[in-house]
């Protein structure tokens, strides 16, 4: 047997055993468990060839409770034991063992390197230029076989297409992959045009020539945002051994998991892991899904989240008596990994983004004022129990006014955008930006000391002073002033917030484009010399 044939062969023999093991499990008849042994023991042989330990193990379990029940000769009392080996057999055999994430996957992570394909195009210098700003980097071609033998050595973080879709011959021999997301630029905007991109496997449209906002907003990709801040799912499972199946292929998909094992901690891991989505279990022996959903649903915990099922149950009945109770999906297992990965992160992302529209300012994206405050309660509480350090930084542009008055409201709502942007690239993703009302924003940076904290502010504030900003009255500048404050000695959030808010005020009074520290040491402002 080839190779590759094994997976194919471990499938096919464990959609059979799943077949003769439902009927199994409907009616106990000894032939059928003869059958049933039979394959199980074909499958034994296949995945020893495969060097499948997991599913040897699983299956060596099923056959063992089997040849028992047969010498009993007489129905298994355990039924709902016997249901979830199966199901743990059936799920290994159509699972890939998952692949170590490779370096290179790494790499992209970070990837701020684009690739733009311009043709005959000119390419405005101040495009590439301002995408430097906000630490992209932008690599030109003009010539096709560069491009491609570009693409084979590197792996950019996105390639920016021009094309005006006239039936120019194509950019790439065919099949060759593409390791990154491909955005088109095109004169044109009608629906021919898009419709074409998206043929060509296009994840982006943008106006030619390309404006930086537009180009920056279509970088962060869902993809690119789960990287950012993954996907978190609850796996509540009662078997941990298909728990960890479960994990280690979404895991290896960039989605972050927990496992629980017990009903009864569900409720206790909703609150502490926040997931974007719950994968349930049907069957448990504490309580099944739909009391533990039901539980969920009644206590309004995290309102709406998702919850799919996962079960060998095919009864149409059964499942829409589930899907009734508010459960939004149901996945048969086993279950590929395809479908799994698809279901829980088209599901997640929808959840996160309905919810992100209650948490965030909507101008900005950044963390509206109510929720900034609940996580900086939050983060500075475990800051004082873990005695980590922690500060709060209170940032107000300059003279704002007048840039409302001399260029129009709307500018002033792009040098907002512009700002969070720039805060957003520049900061961790455990760091909490928020806009804290007007053209005042608040960061909480856990785990930094106020030097460090210092330092990376007037790097930020030096970078954010030489950016242009457009509008249609003109190119300008803009500053901001910023106070910061230590957690370290504040009693309480309302203290830090106080204190690092006189320092802003401190920072205007001084002139403006500062940043000025709270020093515990001399009980007031004293920025400390980098
Ligand atoms: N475009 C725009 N302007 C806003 C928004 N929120 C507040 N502003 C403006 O921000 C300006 C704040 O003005 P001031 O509080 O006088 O402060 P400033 O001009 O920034 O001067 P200093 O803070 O003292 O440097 C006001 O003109 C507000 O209208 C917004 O969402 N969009």
């Amino acid at each position: 047997m080839s190779a590759q044939s094994i997976p194919q062969t471990l499938l096919g023999l464990s959609q059979e055993m799943d077949h003769v093991g439902r009927q199994l499990l409907d009616r106990w008849d000894p032939e059928l468990a003869r059958r049933f042994t039979a394959l199980s023991q074909c499958l034994q042989g296949v995945a020893e060839q495969g060097g499948a330990d997991e599913l040897l193990r699983a299956n060596d379990e099923l056959a063992a409770q089997l040849r028992a029940w047969l010498k009993r000769r007489r129905a298994p009392d355990d039924i709902l034991g016997l249901r979830q080996q199966l199901s743990l057999v059936t799920q290994l055999a159509s699972m890939p063992a998952p692949v170590k994430q490779t370096a290179s996957a790494v790499t992209l992570r970070q990837n701020h390197r684009l690739f733009l394909w311009a043709g005959e195009r000119e390419v405005d210098h101040y495009l590439v230029e301002q995408l430097a700003c906000f630490g992209y980097q932008m690599d030109v071609f003009r010539d096709a076989l560069l491009l491609q033998q570009a693409l084979r050595q590197h792996t950019p973080g996105a390639l920016v297409v021009y094309s005006d879709f006239m039936g120019e011959a194509s950019l790439f021999p065919p099949g060759m992959p593409m390791p990154c997301p491909v955005l088109y630029a095109s004169p044109r905007r009608d629906f021919e045009a898009r419709l074409k991109a998206v043929r060509s496997g296009g994840q982006g449209f943008l106006a030619w020539p390309m404006q930086v906002r537009e180009l920056l907003d279509a970088l962060v990709l869902p993809q690119q945002q789960d990287r950012r801040n993954p996907l978190r799912v609850l796996l509540i499972e009662d078997m941990g051994s298909l728990a960890g199946l479960y994990s280690a292929v979404l895991n290896q998909h960039g989605i972050l998991t927990e496992e629980v094992t017990r009903p009864s901690r569900a409720l206790e891991a909703i609150e502490r892991f926040r997931p974007d989505l719950i994968l349930m279990d049907m069957y448990m022996p504490e309580c099944d899904g739909k009391e533990l959903a039901r539980i969920i649903r009644q206590q309004g915990l995290m309102d709406g989240i998702p919850i799919i099922f996962l079960s060998m149950e095919k009864r149409q009945d059964i499942q829409l008596d589930t899907l009734a109770l508010g459960v939004d999906g149901y996945l048969t297992k086993p279950v590929s990994s395809d479908e799994l990965v698809v279901t829980v992160t088209t599901r997640a992302r929808r959840y996160r983004k309905l919810r992100s529209y209650i948490s965030t300012d909507s101008l900005t994206g950044l963390l509206n004022h109510t929720h900034l405050f609940a996580r900086l309660e939050y983060e500075f509480a475990r800051a004082q129990r873990e005695r980590v350090p922690l500060v709060m930084v209170m940032l107000d542009l300059d003279h704002f006014k007048r840039i409302n008055d001399n260029y129009g409201h709307q500018a002033g709502d792009e040098v907002l955008v512009n700002l969070a942007r720039f805060l957003r690239e520049r900061l961790r993703r455990s760091d909490l930006i928020g806009r804290y009302g007007g053209e005042e924003f608040a960061l909480v940076l856990p785990g930094m000391t106020v030097d460090q904290a210092y330092r990376l502010l007037e790097a930020i504030r030096g970078d954010f002073e030489l950016l242009d900003q457009q509008s249609p009255r003109g190119r300008f500048r803009q500053t901001f002033s910023a106070g910061l404050c230590g957690a370290e000695g504040v009693t309480d959030v309302v203290a830090l917030v106080q204190r690092a808010d006189a320092m802003l005020y401190r920072a205007k009074e001084l002139g403006r484009n500062l940043v000025v520290a709270w020093s515990a040491d001399a009980g007031a402002y004293l920025p400390p010399q980098p």
